[in-house]
């Protein structure tokens, strides 16, 4: 028997595989609005693609190569549309096949590909006056199923890749729910009213017409490698979460937790779709003012039932689900030609890592295909390629449209591309195989959200599940036919031979047989062989997975342990800062009673300084103008004694002045009568003519010597010596000659004696420095001559009250000097006037005070310039 060795793509093109589709559409120049533009040769325009025909195009490098010359690669696809195609060609020609297929209940792939900039979002989405693949899709949908659409909330996702039945009441519930959905979402005005609608419709089979319909669409974004929803309304108002991919009960990936929408029209769904693509990560480079930053992948499922099934006795079963998956895809780009920067430049080195992943997959399925390799595709490498597994393994068809924008200056980029679709194309996809039986520890599941569970017939179920497809050729029969009924006749050989040629053409038919057996077997047995290492590696890959997962794990377990020890910590730190809080609560509560209790004494206290201060004023008024009273009483009183005593000295001074302008005064005049003695009658006259004497002179001395001393303006004349003669008349009108000796110091000489007349009466007074004589003779009466005549110095003492009624002691000094007539003649050159003062009285003091503080204010008050000084001035005395 000969052996036939089969490779896998001739397996899978025996078993009904079928290659992935690649078209190639081709952009316009940017500023060409004409439709009909000519194929132009790459010499004289900025395009570097020719056509050559349906399915070949010609590639030329610019003219700029290195060494002058062009070169060209040829590229060939499935089908070119032109860069001069409508949407509307490209629709028909691109997805509407697809769409037939979805009504038959198969599922497809249709996906863009291309560098930035090459119309794959253009191609899928397109402008609402011209829209693209997937609005006009709905649009073709709903024309051809619109009335055979079932009741609407029917159906139910269960958010494990499958649908749920719903009772009466949950469809209620569910339309409220919608109802307030829809009226929460914000409206998208512009998208269905200017919209350029599809009418094209697709013809629905006898066998399809007894169906009821439902479509459901799916929205998401891979971005970065995380999925995200892009119908999740919570997009809007927190950080985005990226949802898992999970796989179902038949190793199909589904996204978990994706919101499923169900649509009745196509102006729902195109509004659904404005919204979803408004969520959508876009952002301006160089090369595409909205350049797509995520692959987005829109999945539209159509699931139809027989409506001969009464909807109470309805199975998930029951139900067929196809699904149309249009997915644009994020474009390569270079990041130097799209002068990216920043977070754009993390983007384009995802996108490109995620592309890189689908092309690593179809690079090793060809391969794999083509030498009959089992190398392990990287699907896991990329959420993009997991996502899209099982149509690798058959779940369906894969069709891919190849953007190209055919620029000169992207020359490279474009061959890139170029080349990826023409290795595409040759990949193959299995046949869809049937699904495999669901695990026996799974229960069959309830398809009722009533709560009704309806076990189907398990075994006839598990019989078509693991029928292989490839058995179903095997003639079993043909091997166990019984033998033909053979006549045997031995008399007649002829016969024999008969029945023997009947045997032999039996034989040779069952030997065929076998032999067409045993090649369908050996096919098996290399599929199975195939299937078998695609599981092994599946598994190993699995299992790596495992381990990674379980490290993940281990790690994650540890970050929760760490977390708990936090939290414990955490919780126990809040414990003891509750407690403080609690006890600082306390604390100020009692500190808060006490400061009120102490604002209350205060403000007692408070009041009683008020009161005792407004008594204490009160009184002291009363007091002061009682002493004020008396004061001025006492003043008034002392006033007129002034004025007297001031009249007195006015008359003195008078007489004193009158004298000192008659300037007749003799020295014999002013001798002091010693030769006289004194009778008794007449001594008392005398003794006032003395004392009249005396006063005068006093006076007239006084005049001389103390004005300077009470000048305070002209200090410095009190002491300076006066060289003119002092003229001064005795009583006679004589004028006496005073020596001009202003220094007026306590003789120290011990030949001095001393005559100390002190009349009698005089006042021993107790001031301090006393004048103080080594030699004297001291006399109360009048001194006769001999008593003169043996002293050198001669001193009156003379007291008088002054202005404030104090005593005034003055003790007038003069030289004896012998005269020329053999007399003796006393010269008075001094006066030395002692003063007491009675102590201060406390009142007294204090309204003196007041009084000056009052002045020093009213001078401090005044202008600097105006300020005078103290009207009295002070009062100089020599002890
Ligand atoms: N067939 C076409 N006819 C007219 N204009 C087109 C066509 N294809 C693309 N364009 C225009 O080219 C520009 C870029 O197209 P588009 O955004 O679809 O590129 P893209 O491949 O999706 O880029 P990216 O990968 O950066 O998202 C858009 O302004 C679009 O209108």
């Amino acid at each position: 028997m000969k052996k036939v060795q089969l490779g896998s793509r001739d397996l899978l093109v025996n078993g009904g595989g079928c290659p992935v589709e690649v078209f190639c559409r081709l952009r316009p120049p940017k500023d060409n609005n004409n439709d009909q533009q000519q194929q132009q040769q790459p010499d004289n325009s900025s395009s570097c693609i020719k056509i050559a025909s349906s399915t070949e195009l010609v590639l030329y490098s610019s003219e700029n190569a290195k060494n002058g010359q062009i070169r060209e690669s040829r590229y060939e696809f499935s089908h070119i549309l032109t860069d001069n195609i409508s949407q509307l060609a490209a629709f028909k020609e691109l997805a509407l096949p697809l769409l037939n297929d979805l009504i038959q209940g198969k599922s497809n792939v249709l996906f863009t590909y291309g560098i930035t900039g090459s119309g794959k979002t253009y191609t899928m989405m397109g402008p609402l006056n011209n829209p693209g693949l997937i609005p006009r899709s709905f649009d073709v949908i709903f024309n051809s199923i619109g009335s055979y659409l079932g009741k609407k909330y029917l159906l139910r996702s269960d958010r494990q890749n499958s649908y749920e039945i719903q009772s009466e009441a949950d469809i209620l519930f569910e339309r409220q729910r919608r109802e307030i959905q829809m009226k929460t979402r914000a409206k998208i005005p512009e998208a269905s009213s200017i919209r350029t609608l599809d009418t094209t419709s697709i013809h629905i089979p006898q066998s399809n017409a007894n169906c009821s319909y439902f479509v459901f669409v799916t929205f998401v974004e891979i971005y970065n490698n995380y999925i995200y929803d892009l119908f999740d309304d919570d997009i809007l108002n927190k950080a985005p979460q990226s949802k898992q991919l999970r796989e179902d009960n038949r190793a199909r990936p589904y996204i978990k937790d994706v919101k499923e929408i169900e649509i009745r029209s196509s102006e729902e769904a195109i509004d659904l779709l404005n919204m979803g693509l408004k969520r959508r990560r876009i952002a301006h480079t160089q090369l595409n003012t909205e350049s797509s930053r995520s692959h987005s992948v829109l999945s539209m499922r159509l699931v139809q039932f027989q409506n001969d099934i009464p909807p109470t006795s309805l199975t998930k079963d029951d139900l067929t689900v196809s699904t149309i998956h249009l997915v644009d895809l994020a474009g390569s780009e270079r990041v130097n030609r799209a002068k990216t920067v920043g977070e754009r430049v993390k983007e384009a080195s995802n996108i490109n890592s995620s592309l890189m992943v689908l092309r690593q997959c179809f690079e090793t399925l060809r391969e794999n295909q083509a030498q009959g390799t089992s190398k392990i595709v990287p699907y896991r490498e990329s959420k993009l390629t997991s996502f899209f597994k099982s149509y690798f393994d058959g779940e369906g068809q894969i069709r891919m449209i190849l953007c190209v924008n055919p620029t000169v200056d992207g020359y490279e980029e474009i061959q890139h591309a170029l080349k990826f679709g023409e290795l595409t194309k040759d990949v193959m996809v299995p046949r869809a195989l049937p699904p495999p039986p669901p695990p026996p520890s799974v229960p069959p599941k309830i398809t009722r959200t009533g709560g009704l569970r309806e076990i189907d017939n398990q075994q006839q179920q598990q019989q078509i599940n693991t029928q292989p497809v490839l058995f179903t050729e095997f003639n079993a029969q043909a091997l166990i036919a019984p033998f033909p009924s053979l006549e045997y006749s031995l008399m007649d050989g002829a016969e024999d031979d008969e029945s023997i040629l009947i045997l032999q053409e039996h034989l040779r038919r069952r030997i065929e047989e076998r032999q067409r057996l045993n090649m369908l077997i050996q096919d098996q047995q290399e599929y199975l062989r195939k299937f078998t290492l695609e599981l092994a590696s599946d598994y190993d890959s699995t299992i790596s997975n495992h381990e990674d997962l379980s490290k993940e794990n281990d790690q994650q377990t540890k970050t929760i342990r760490h977390l708990q020890t936090r939290i414990k910590l955490l919780e126990k730190s809040q414990n003891d800062l509750y407690k403080t809080t609690n006890q600082t609560e306390r604390e100020n509560k009692i500190l808060k009673t006490q400061i009120e209790e102490r604002n209350n004494e205060i403000k007692s206290l408070k009041f009683d300084r008020r009161k005792d201060k407004n008594d204490f004023e009160n009184k002291m008024k009363i007091k002061l103008n009682e002493v004020e009273q008396q004061y001025i009483n006492e003043i008034k009183n002392k006033e007129i004694k002034m004025r007297e005593l001031g009249r007195q000295h006015d008359d003195k001074l008078n007489i004193i002045r009158s004298m000192a302008a008659s300037n007749t005064l003799t020295n014999e005049q002013f001798v002091i009568p010693i030769n006289s003695t004194p009778t008794q009658n007449s001594t008392e006259h005398a003794y006032q003519n003395q004392q009249q004497q005396y006063h005068r002179v006093e006076m007239i001395i006084s005049q001389n010597c103390n004005t300077p001393i009470l000048d305070a303006n002209s200090r410095q004349h009190a002491h300076t010596p006066n060289t003119e003669p002092m003229h001064i008349e005795n009583g006679n009108g004589h004028p006496v000659v005073g020596h001009p000796r202003q220094q007026h110091r306590r003789s120290r000489s011990l030949s001095e004696v001393w005559l100390e007349h002190r009349p009698q009466g005089t006042v021993q007074t107790e001031t301090l420095l006393q004048p103080k004589f080594h030699k004297k003779v001291c006399t109360q009466q009048a001194p006769a001559k001999q008593e003169i005549v043996r002293t050198t110095k001669y001193v009156l003492t003379h007291q008088n009250l002054d202005a404030q009624g104090e005593l005034v002691t003055d003790l007038v000094k003069g030289d004896v000097l012998p005269s020329s007539t053999g007399g003796v003649n006393v010269i008075f050159n001094d006066v030395e006037r002692l003063t007491c003062t009675s102590p201060p009285d406390p009142l007294m003091l204090h309204k003196r005070c007041q009084s000056e503080e009052r002045v020093l204010h009213e001078n401090n008050t005044q202008s600097p310039s105006t300020r005078q000084g103290p009207a009295v001035a002070p009062k100089r005395f020599r002890m």
